[in-house]
């Protein structure tokens, strides 16, 4: 049978990559290449659309070749993708009026702080089921209509298109014919009524985006448009789109209420579905869309930490004590306690659920016995500990909204989850099952299932939720009084390191 394989482009912020799978949904190609980034200011980071759209189309010929596939026989490509990350792109050319601005960018904080002073807090909040913070699209936005020279003018007269990554991809891919999101990367706009499911107009107002630069949103499994044939080789038709957590959500099947997954990468960001109900967090949480498919809605409850794997990555890169991230499994291991010292990552402030700007990170309980392994396993900890501070959240507004069953086991994925370690005393800290599927590309694995169930290649939610396995799962093992002590520590700590 014909056009029995899917595409995931898996636009990711330090990778871009491609993966081809097959009808089980078993990988059969892949191709990946690390993106440039720009830091032109502190807290400032960028990168440039166009390295997005060569180093995209590179993987994608890359994970097409490896599989030694004929384009002809790809039935979609579903597109996953860092989100917040915002470009503007002029619509004559195609051509970006600026670098995109990355999700981590701080640059827009003082806007923020301007705009919760001017009451804006609980539309926010009710409305797109965000806090008011500089991570998402809306100030990033405003601030390239106010800086690009030329910019507002442009966007008045309808010459300028937004987008988050998917839009931009798929605006390049469709030769400029289609201008389109999904609701999940809309929902992270600080713009889009996740209720009504259309952009706001108050919001829009108050950050003075001229509607006429957005783009059209739509489920994240249905037609998005035909990438140009002169790309692959074939018109091959774009049908599915989610930003990266909610196609990892997908991924790890998490479609009943209550069903949670962490995707511990750069960051972590812990999603748990909440069914169609939008669940407002009372302990400072985001509500999102999960994803919307045949126009409707299913929400989750999320938690972003900024920084996770990234400590790992400063470790090897800033301090220079371990060559490695797999060598801290075995530092980790060696210590059989973290003899009092922590570490607290807050290299950026910290996200959910202190969302606290001004914070920075520190290294406490260090005494003369201290080594690099109390610093490693600190670092490793501090996962299972942040982890923890979302998972008591979550359960609280779960509770609050009288969710049936509450929060389950935890499914977890992304890089730094091949370390046996960390899964551990992640189940031993949450004092619940981690489980760890066989399959940890979940990202592009539900970017792939969204573009398949359109195209008929997988059947059902049903039958995708059918193909998850379980590769291992970790039991907590933790007596009471020991995990009281150190998140009593962990606590601690945290409170230290607070502006
Ligand atoms: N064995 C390991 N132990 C701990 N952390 C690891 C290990 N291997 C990789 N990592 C961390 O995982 C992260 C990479 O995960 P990945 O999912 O590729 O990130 P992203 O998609 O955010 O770029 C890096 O920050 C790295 O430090
Ligand atoms: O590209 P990642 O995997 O670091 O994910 C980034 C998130 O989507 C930011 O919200």
């Amino acid at each position: 049978m014909s056009r029995q394989y899917v595409l995931a482009i898996d636009q990711g912020t330090t990778s871009s990559r491609a993966i081809l799978f097959d009808r089980e949904g078993r990988i059969v190609g892949t191709g990946q290449k690390e993106l440039r980034q720009h830091f032109p200011k502190d807290g400032w980071v960028e990168h440039d659309p166009e390295d997005i759209w060569r180093d995209t189309l590179a993987v994608c010929r890359q994970a097409i070749h490896a599989a030694g596939v004929a384009a002809t026989d790809i039935a979609a490509i579903g597109i996953t993708n860092q989100r917040e990350t915002t470009v503007l792109w002029e619509r004559d050319t195609g051509s970006p009026v600026h670098n995109a601005i990355v999700w981590q960018d701080r640059r827009t904080a003082e806007t923020c702080r301007e705009l919760v002073a001017d009451g804006i807090e609980e539309r926010v909040r009710g409305r797109t089921g965000l806090v008011v913070d500089a991570y998402f699209s809306g100030t990033k936005l405003a601030w390239l209509l106010d800086h690009v020279p030329g910019a507002r003018s442009a966007a008045e007269h309808g010459a300028l298109a937004f987008g988050t990554v998917d839009s931009f991809l798929l605006w390049r891919l469709t030769g400029g014919r289609v201008h389109a999101t999904d609701a999940t990367n809309a929902s992270r706009t600080m713009l889009f009524d996740i209720v009504e499911q259309t952009w706001d107009e108050e919001l829009l107002r108050a950050l003075r985006i001229p509607p006429s630069v957005l783009p059209e949103v739509r489920d994240c499994s249905g037609s998005f448009g035909i990438a140009d044939p002169e790309l692959f080789g074939a018109a091959i038709p774009i049908l599915g789109i989610a930003g990266d957590q909610q196609a990892a959500t997908i991924g790890q099947a998490c479609f009943l209420p209550g069903m949670s997954k962490s995707t511990y990468g750069t960051g972590c960001f812990m999603l748990v579905n909440t069914g169609e109900r939008f669940v407002a967090s009372r302990n400072r949480l985001l509500t999102t869309v999960a994803y919307r498919l045949d126009g409707r809605t299913t929400y989750a409850l999320e938690g972003s930490i900024f920084v996770a794997g990234a400590a790992v990555q400063w470790l090897r890169d800033g301090l220079g004590i371990i060559r490695s991230a797999a060598e801290t499994e075995e530092l980790a291991r060696d210590l059989p306690d973290n003899e009092g010292v922590y570490l607290v990552p807050a290299f950026t402030g910290l996200g959910a659920p202190h969302w606290d700007p001004d914070a920075r990170g520190a290294i406490l309980g260090l005494t003369r016995d201290s080594g690099v392994a109390h610093i490693v396993r600190a670092a490793l900890e501090s996962v299972a500990y942040q982890t923890l501070d979302l998972v008591d959240a979550m359960t609280a507004d779960m509770a609050a909204a009288t969710l049936d069953g509450g929060l389950g086991g935890l499914r977890v994925d992304g890089g730094m989850v091949v370390n046996d370690w960390v899964c551990q005393f992640l189940a031993d800290i949450l004092n619940r099952p981690v489980e760890r599927p066989a399959v940890v590309e979940t990202t592009a694995l539900g970017a792939a299932y969204l573009a398949g169930l359109a195209a008929g290649v997988y059947a059902s939610l049903p039958a995708v939720a059918g193909a998850w396995r379980l590769e291992r799962r970790f039991e907590p093992g933790l007596a009471p009084e020991q995990r009281e002590r150190l998140v009593a520590g962990w606590r601690q700590a945290v409170r230290r390191v607070r502006s």
